[in-house]
């Protein structure tokens, strides 16, 4: 199967580089989780992924038309625009099919009234029913409750084949409850300056 993804001896990083090298492929239908210790570089990793931070040297190949869905560690929200759940559902393209009922009796709500936990399920949610066939998550279970970890979990583990997620947490059960693969970051080559 050809990966999705292909990272062959990355160096990634800011004005200056953070982690690598690096060698990685990412197939559809996995579910890589990235962790380490703070600090260790898990999410300038996966901002390489989205072209977020720098490359600075090997190579990041993309399989063609790949489409990438992306949820933040601080997403942010237009607050003060009147935009309401479900048109934000429509303008990420999420298909709504089974959209879980705590999301659903949000459908008229405007995204700026929705609490922390409700906007990371439902930017969470918008990206793994989007046509997006890489979702990067960015420690998915931040402000969420017990039954909203709970919810995440069971839609990671039914999700669509055809998609691949990688995720960033420090959440060690919901990592060994949902990845089909780790990494731990803490244990790659930091460049020295
Ligand atoms: N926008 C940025 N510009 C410059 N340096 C950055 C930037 N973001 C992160 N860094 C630096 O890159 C290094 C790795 O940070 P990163 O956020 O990738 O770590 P992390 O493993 O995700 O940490 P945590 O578990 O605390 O979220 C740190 O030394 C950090 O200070």
């Amino acid at each position: 199967m050809t990966p999705l993804l292909t990272l062959d001896e990355v160096t990634v990083g800011y004005r200056k580089p953070v982690l690598g090298p690096v060698s990685l492929k990412v197939h559809a239908g996995e579910v890589l989780g990235l962790s380490g210790s703070n600090g260790c570089g898990k999410s300038t990793l996966l901002k390489s992924l989205s072209g977020e931070s720098r490359l600075f040297s090997g190579s990041l190949r993309k399989a063609p038309g790949l489409q990438i869905g992306l949820q933040k560690q601080h997403p942010a929200r237009l607050f003060g625009f009147p935009l309401s759940t479900e048109e934000y559902l429509r303008l990420t393209g999420a298909d709504n099919t089974g959209l879980p009922a705590r999301l659903q009796s949000l459908r008229r709500q405007r995204v700026d009234s929705l609490s922390g936990g409700q906007f990371q399920l439902l930017s969470i949610w918008a990206c793994l029913a989007s046509p997006a066939q890489l979702v990067l998550l960015d420690e998915p279970t931040n402000n969420l409750d017990p039954a909203g970890v709970q919810l995440l979990l069971e839609l990671l583990v039914n999700r669509r084949h055809d998609q691949a997620v990688v995720l960033v947490s420090h959440e060690q059960d919901f990592m060994a409850g949902v990845t089909t693969r780790q990494l731990d970051v803490s244990t790659l080559h930091r460049p020295e300056f």
